[in-house]
């Protein structure tokens, strides 16, 4: 999951800048995603994933672990931060504000996303890849992770809050 963990991260460290709405709102008046989604965390989000994907791919080739390809990088990697941004999109739509905590979502918005694309493009490595053992392990250490890589972010200062 590290291709889809670590563009979440990334994002954080990457953005700023043009959000991806270009400040334009909904007919509801609300903004369409918000600040908190932007270009640069998008792209920078995604490379770094891929980039840490294909480091992934190399060393399984080295040590004769054949998980990954180029394909299932890509689009782990794309569907974590398109699920971040689906997510950004309903929680405008509730009315909650940029960095606003929306639990269950917040934490499984990039293993919905990132699932659901793997699945939806490459569906033979979901397959190959993801049983019912891995499934739920995704489920229990994800929000673990995420809530430690949230504080930490924190810590460091490219979250303005902990969740
Ligand atoms: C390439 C660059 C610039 C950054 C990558 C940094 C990196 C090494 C990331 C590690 C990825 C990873 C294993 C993450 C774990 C889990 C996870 C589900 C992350 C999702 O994203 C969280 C992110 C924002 O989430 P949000 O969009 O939903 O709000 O958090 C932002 C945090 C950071 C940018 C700080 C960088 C984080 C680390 C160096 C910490 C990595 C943390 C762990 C491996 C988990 C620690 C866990 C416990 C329980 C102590
Ligand atoms: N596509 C993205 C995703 C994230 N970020 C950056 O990463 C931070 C943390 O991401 P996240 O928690 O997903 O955004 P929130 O600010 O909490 O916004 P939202 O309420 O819409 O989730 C954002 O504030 C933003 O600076 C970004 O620039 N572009
Ligand atoms: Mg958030």
């Amino acid at each position: 999951m590290l291709p889809a963990y670590v563009p979440n991260s990334a994002a954080a460290v990457f953005g700023g800048g043009s959000p991806i709405d270009s400040g334009k709102k909904w007919s509801d008046e609300r903004r369409i995603f918000g600040d908190g989604k932007t270009w640069r965390g998008l792209f920078g989000g995604v490379f770094s994933g891929i980039f840490v994907g294909i480091i992934l791919i190399l060393i399984g080739n080295y040590a004769g672990i054949y998980i990954h390809t180029l394909l299932s990088v890509v689009l782990l990697a794309t569907g974590a931060l398109l699920g971040d941004l689906v997510k950004s999109f309903f929680k405008r739509r509730l009315n909650k504000k940029r960095g606003d905590e929306w639990l269950i979502a917040d934490q499984y918005d990039l293993v919905a996303g990132s699932l659901l694309c793997v699945f939806i493009f490459d569906s033979g490595w979901v397959f190959a890849n993801i049983n019912l053992a891995v499934f739920l392990w995704i489920i229990i250490i994800t929000p673990l992770l995420h809530r430690g890589a949230n504080i930490i972010g924190y810590i460091i200062g490219v979250k303005e809050v902990p969740w």
